[in-house]
């Protein structure tokens, strides 16, 4: 049974992947939730957007609108620090599972640290997955990790977040023009405050016996803003209505945005939160990298902020919320918080 304290811990606990040759059961997932990929020939394919276009900004914004994600090139972050962040995050993940359980995140803190996803708690199976989430600097928990060797794996994690947050700050100031909300309604960049609205999650998959039967995360969105995606391999999935599950093709110099609920209120439901999901494989271990960004936590947000909506005679679908309520519908609801918000 285990202590109170241990029960609490339990969900983010993940397998401890080397050790096992078969998929336990409690990780079998019913046939609706890892139902197959669309195959047909006429699929449409996600948009590829070079931000040095002259015509990026339409297609973005066109890209919002109808897909909710799109892949971007010409971002200007270094092929070298994608591949250094990649392979550092695989250094941690390869460590022995005693040593990443000494970072063990806290369930209802700020989850930084190793393991599952606090949701897991509300899932019916579990995942095959196991995560590290950074919230600026890394330093007391990659002390811990390798006593004698960690600067490497900070000064890595620090600069790729310094230049997500300066790319997210483009395509936020961007797609806000667009929506017409001006800067002096959000403020939220040149608060120094605001590097805890941000989380880099380091994603790992391992190689699974029985992947078609598994999940390595379930349908969601992300709560997010928007995500900036770096996934140099293949796994990702996006729902579109009509269509299915489409996988998205790996792109090595590419980063994937995909835009979170919170956009999707301020936009008043123009643009897309798009539904996703992450599948496993026999053959590879899967790592990718996603920077989360939000408004600040108390922040009150109402779709297209209260001036810019009343002056464009808009009805607004959503009431104003707070990331900090967000978060507990959210737990409660998972993938279906955001019509908890509908006015
Ligand atoms: O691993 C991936 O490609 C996606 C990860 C993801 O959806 C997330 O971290 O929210
Ligand atoms: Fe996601």
């Amino acid at each position: 049974m285990g202590t109170p304290a241990d029960q609490a811990y339990k969900h983010v606990i993940p397998l401890d992947f080397g050790s096992v040759k078969t998929m336990p059961d409690s990780f079998v997932w019913p046939e609706s939730e890892s139902d197959e990929v669309y195959s047909g020939t006429d699929q449409p394919s996600i948009p590829v957007i070079d931000l040095t276009d002259p015509n990026a900004s339409k297609l973005i914004i066109q890209a919002c609108e109808t897909w909710g994600i799109f892949q971007l090139t010409g971002h200007g972050i270094p092929r070298k620090l994608m591949e250094e962040v990649e392979s550092e995050a695989k250094k941690l993940f390869d460590l022995p599972a005693e040593q990443k359980l000494k970072t063990l995140r806290t369930p209802g803190g700020p989850s930084t640290g190793y393991g599952n996803p606090p949701s897991q708690a509300s899932l019916p199976r579990k995942l095959w997955q196991e995560g590290f989430t950074i919230m600026g600097s890394a330093v007391d928990q990659a002390r811990v990790l390798w006593p004698h060797d960690y600067q490497g794996f900070c000064d890595t994690m620090d600069e790729y977040q310094k230049q997500m947050k300066a790319l997210v700050q483009q395509l936020i100031r961007l797609i806000f023009k667009y929506l017409g909300i001006s800067e002096e309604e959000v403020n939220w960049f040149d608060d120094p405050a605001n590097m805890c609205n941000a989380a880099l999650h380091l994603n790992s998959y391992p190689p699974c016996p029985d992947p078609t039967r598994a999940l390595g995360l379930p349908p969601h969105t992300d709560s997010s803003l928007l995500t900036i995606l770096h996934t140099p391999t293949e796994g990702l999935q996006i729902f579109q209505e009509g269509v299915g599950w489409i996988q998205l093709q790996a792109k090595p110099d590419a980063l994937t945005v995909n835009l979170g609920d919170f956009l999707h209120i301020l936009s008043n439901g123009r643009f897309v939160s798009v539904l996703h999901r992450v599948m496993v494989n026999q053959k590879f271990h899967r790592i990718s990298m996603a920077y989360h960004n939000w408004p600040p936590m108390n922040f009150l947000v109402s779709p297209l902020l209260s001036k810019t909506l009343a002056d464009s005679g808009q009805v607004p679908k959503y009431r104003p919320i707070t990331l900090k309520e967000y978060h507990g519908i959210k737990a409660k609801h998972f993938q279906h918080a955001v019509s908890f918000v509908k006015t």
